[in-house]
């Protein structure tokens, strides 16, 4: 019998889903890798292990695509949360979770768009990040995990980033990477975001950095309100600001479901 797994998405941030009801599953960051792999394995952005969490509900065990571990992923806790409600192992309305972040909170109904509630949003100083020799200004901005975001004036600046590779950033000011969102305003309350994942790279979507994106858009318009649409390349979804942080609403979608074959399980995890 191989290990079984759901392949999903949230605005086409890609994720595979292996629960471990046990809590016994062992995977290696080799093993994230090849199961990300676009052409030799199933191809995502990241994995997500489904365990029991020690104080009650579910661990959402995030891992990126090079198999580095993450504090949060917004996108992929959407899909996290319509699995468990999916599968029966949760309620559709509102249930916690637990994440490297902290606890968060899920909401969704047996269909549709799922909201998470992405906790408090700190908005830092400002940041640089360089790009095929270009120096953007940026923000620091903290989602429980880092990212830096650069607001461009004009979109088809956006449009011509070349993001196949990372863009530099001050390594004193983000000793753990960061995750670096390029944001373009199309309206009054409303954005444009691509993004370059720290542990992924370019992305079609990235939850927190959409978060982020929206946090570093209002402080920097002065904006009063408390609700920015985000699209991204992938799909839209909307974030609103409240007393205790932000909320995330957006899409979850379950592609397929199946086993990963014992043998490239085993040989993926020698070393
Ligand atoms: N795609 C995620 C973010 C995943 C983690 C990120 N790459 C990091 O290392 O912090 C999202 O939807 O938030």
């Amino acid at each position: 019998m191989g290990v079984p797994f759901v392949k999903g998405h949230g605005t086409e941030n890609d994720f595979v889903l292996i629960p471990d009801p046990d809590g016994r599953l062992v995977i290696t960051d080799a093993q994230v890798r090849a199961l990300c792999d676009r052409r030799a394995g199933i191809g995502a952005d990241g994995v997500i292990v489904v365990r029991p969490a020690a104080s009650g509900g579910y661990f959402m065990d995030y891992r990126n695509a090079d198999g580095s571990l993450a504090e949060m992923c917004g996108n992929g806790a959407r899909v996290f949360a319509r699995y468990l409600v999916d599968l029966g192992w949760e309620r559709a309305g509102s249930f916690p979770f637990l994440t490297r972040g902290g606890v968060r909170t899920a909401e969704l109904g047996p269909g549709g768009d799922v909201s998470i509630d992405m906790g408090p949003v700190r908005v830092g100083p400002a940041e640089k990040a360089e790009l095929q020799g270009e120096v953007f200004a940026g923000t620091a901005v903290d989602v429980g995990n880092p990212h830096l975001v650069c607001l461009l004036d004009d979109e088809s600046r956006l449009a011509a980033l070349d993001l196949t590779r990372a863009p530099a950033f001050d390594a004193e000011s983000f000793p753990h990477g960061v995750n670096v969102e390029f944001v373009v305003p199309v309206g009054p309350d409303h954005v444009r975001m691509r993004v370059f994942e720290r542990g992924s790279g370019e992305t079609r979507s990235c939850g927190t950095g959409t978060v982020a994106a929206a946090a570093a858009f209002l402080r920097a318009t002065g904006g009063s309100g408390s609700r920015v649409t985000v699209d991204v390349p992938g799909g839209t979804v909307v974030v609103t600001f409240g007393d205790q942080g932000a909320t995330l609403t957006g899409p979850a979608v379950l592609v397929a479901s199946g086993q990963i074959d014992q043998a490239f399980w085993i040989a993926a995890g020698q070393p």
